[in-house]
């Protein structure tokens, strides 16, 4: 594998706050990296500081395959949290002025805009001013300025927030093929649905912290515990007395019990004690978003900090 970015030890703070503790990954050619975590976890901070918006106050941010210190622009994308385009400004017009920005021949840079455009569904659009675009319009022509100059590092915070389901259908579409194509993605969302679909690896940040780092398999396998859920008349406090039990969630007839990352499926049904209300009984295994909810909550997987093949 190739590394594309190497963000080494970072850290951050803010008058005596401190936002960022020794945060530390890469991003890959052709991957799409994930940077989670929940509101003021520093998720921006990091990629500001990636960005050159701020400064770290240790640590290093390293693009590969580029001489000095200075952040080759022409090489990387950015799509910032902020929303907004200059107003008054035809599209074909913006996007051109972004592609000038990053040294791109602008013939190239028409003819990759008018093909955006018509992907995002805004064919016809391109001399249309960006006031007259919706939210939604208004993104899709945001991301086209960070991709017009084919960068080979793609950053993304929060792609799909404001999104309709179609336009993040769209937005996947157009992530996924730009990896196969070659481009390092680095994203950061709070949808934690998108990124299990579609990331390779995952950083999961907890208070300026690492928690998880590794691939989306691999954390699957290690933190996607089983859950029970089971429908019938039966006592939170009979549930959790069952071995392997580490909580229960009980709502109405319905309890969902998790269980212990330990837990073997056929030993524990076997275990399961014979005079519990069963009518309905099944088996799946945590989701990303529940694994991330334990994080935000600082339950069990939060203090078992892991770092994954990474
Ligand atoms: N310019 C700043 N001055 C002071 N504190 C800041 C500044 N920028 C960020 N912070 C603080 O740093 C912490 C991390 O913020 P950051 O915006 O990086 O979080 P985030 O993970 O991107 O959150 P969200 O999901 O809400 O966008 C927060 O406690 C925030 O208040």
């Amino acid at each position: 594998m190739e590394s594309v970015l190497t963000v080494q030890n970072l850290q951050k703070s803010f008058k005596d706050t401190q936002v960022l503790h020794d945060i530390s990954f890469s991003v890959q050619k052709g991957e799409i990296m994930a940077i989670l975590g929940p509101n003021g976890a520093g998720k921006s901070t990091t990629i500001r500081n990636i960005m050159g918006i701020m400064y770290p106050d240790e640590g290093e941010v390293i693009f590969h395959n580029h001489e000095g210190t200075t952040i080759p622009r022409h090489k990387v994308g950015y799509l910032p949290e902020e929303r907004g385009l200059y107003k008054g400004v035809k599209v074909m017009d913006i996007l051109l002025y972004f592609a000038e920005l990053k040294d791109y021949p602008l013939d190239s840079a028409k003819e990759r805009a008018l093909t955006y455009l018509k992907k995002f569904d805004l064919e016809g659009k391109e001399n249309v001013s960006v006031d007259e675009l919706s939210k939604g319009m208004g993104q899709k022509v945001q991301f086209i300025g960070s991709i017009i100059h084919e960068p080979e590092l793609l950053i993304l915070d929060e792609p799909f927030s404001g999104l309709d389901p179609l336009s993040q259908d769209v937005f996947k579409r157009e992530i996924r093929e730009l990896a196969e194509n070659g481009t390092a993605i680095l994203l950061s969302s709070h949808q934690m649905n998108l990124v299990e679909e579609m990331c390779d690896r995952l950083f999961l940040i907890n208070k300026g912290r690492r928690v998880i780092y590794g691939y989306m398999k691999d954390v699957k396998a290690e933190y996607a515990n089983f859950k029970c859920m089971i429908y019938g008349e039966n006592d939170v406090q009979t549930l959790e007395a069952i071995p392997e039990v580490t909580r229960v969630e009980q709502d109405g007839d319905t309890s969902v019990l998790y269980l212990e990352p330990s837990a073997t499926l056929p030993d524990w049904l076997n275990n399961i004690p014979k005079d519990l209300d069963v009518q309905e009984i099944s088996v799946d295994r945590i989701s990303l978003h529940e694994i991330f909810v334990d994080v935000a909550l600082g339950r069990s997987i939060a203090e078992k900090e892991g770092v994954l093949d990474a």
